[in-house]
């Protein structure tokens, strides 16, 4: 790794530790790709049908383009994403006074998760994250209006420009997509108008440390069902499954007894679960099981999950916020045989095709 790289540290949090192993993600940035650069283009598919996850840098110099602006609030360590921190914090206690609702029979949608309120496997282990998904479509005053903590309907303006933001970088991404994919002209972009109803979903997570006798997953391994998801967090604890054939970044430094890396998963099959160092200014974007299936598995959704913090930062709250895209709800799911390209991948075989908002 570049020592420039191991600079890029978020001020006022433990660093992030240089003795683990580090995924390669490739750098991407939204500069050059809103020049149409076509060597960033071409880093993008890479990375797009490889492993399905990249850095996007957000930061920009040119001011007079489009996204410049709102992306700049976007930066990870920037206005908008300390306010959501913030906002996750005064969350906290309205998840509790939430929470007293619901067990007082109130029959509120599932947006929030609790603590341990799920299984992680057959041993019955308990999940060690909770969130809360605030609706794209709830939000533009597309559906009518969930119940909502009074936290979130305060920052309903910041909420819009934050999910207007997100919805144009992954339109971004969908165009360079779009055309690689030899689909017909904006194909990909007309599956997902910022418009039309559709379960795209702002998450905001929060981890807090956990006993260190007893460190383990937070969040089990799962692939996003959506398309595209953005992603900001500061702290380390995201973790993907590296396909057989992608190396991980090796620690500059040995390992210390305090970080228990555990590389190979159960099926040890040579895939390496390994750690995504958290850039300031940086998001990371992934793909979701949606792009497999309208590409004919040409991209590449990976699997991924949160563990405790590498390192100083397993003593700290991790925070992340997520901007899941999702297919618009009337869209059927599966490959988009007009381009010859997908329809070559995707074959004769007959596919399940289900639709975008039910599953079925
Ligand atoms: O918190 C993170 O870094 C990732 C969260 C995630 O993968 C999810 O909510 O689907
Ligand atoms: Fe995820």
């Amino acid at each position: 790794m570049s020592p420039d790289l191991r600079e890029e540290k978020f001020p006022g949090i433990p660093p992030f530790p240089d003795s683990v192993h580090t995924a390669p993600l490739l750098r991407i940035s939204l500069y050059k790709l809103l020049l149409q650069d076509p060597t960033e283009q071409d880093q993008l598919w890479r990375a797009c049908c490889d492993l399905g996850f990249f850095y996007l840098d957000l930061r920009l110099s040119l001011a007079n383009k489009n996204l410049y602006k709102s992306s700049s609030n976007l930066e990870v360590d920037g206005p908008l994403f300390s306010q959501m921190q913030t906002g996750c914090s005064l969350l906290e206690k309205s998840y509790f006074s939430y929470r007293l609702k619901r067990n007082s029979g109130m029959n509120l949608p599932a947006t929030y998760k609790g603590l341990g309120s799920g299984v992680l496997d057959k041993s019955g282990a308990k999940d060690r994250i909770e969130f809360y998904n605030v609706s794209k479509d709830d939000i533009l005053g597309i559906s009518n209006a969930l119940p909502a903590p009074a936290m979130l309907n305060n920052h309903k303006p910041v909420l819009r420009s934050y999910i207007q933001t997100s919805h144009s970088l992954i339109s971004l991404i969908l165009g360079v997509l779009n055309k690689r994919l030899q689909l017909p002209e904006s194909r990909l972009q007309g599956l997902h108008r910022l418009k039309a109803a559709s379960g795209d979903q702002v998450r905001f997570l929060r981890a807090p440390p956990q006993p260190k006798e007893d460190r383990g997953t937070a969040l089990e391994g799962h692939t996003d069902f959506g398309s595209i998801t953005v992603l900001f967090n500061k702290m380390g604890g995201l973790q993907v499954r590296l396909p057989a054939g992608i190396e991980p970044i090796p620690p500059s430094r040995s390992n210390s007894l305090d970080t228990i890396e555990q590389l190979h998963g159960e099926n040890g099959d040579g895939e390496k679960w390994v750690y995504v160092r958290p850039l300031p200014g940086h998001a990371i974007i992934n793909l979701g099981d949606a792009m497999v299936k309208f590409s004919g598995g040409i991209l590449r959704s990976d699997i991924h999950r949160v563990v405790s913090p590498p390192g100083a930062q397993a003593g700290t709250t991790r925070f992340s916020l997520v901007y899941f895209s999702r297919p618009e709800d009337k869209v059927m799911l599966g490959a988009l045989k007009e381009s010859p390209l997908i329809a070559q991948s995707a074959g004769d075989e007959p596919e399940e095709v289900i639709n975008s908002r039910t599953g079925y």
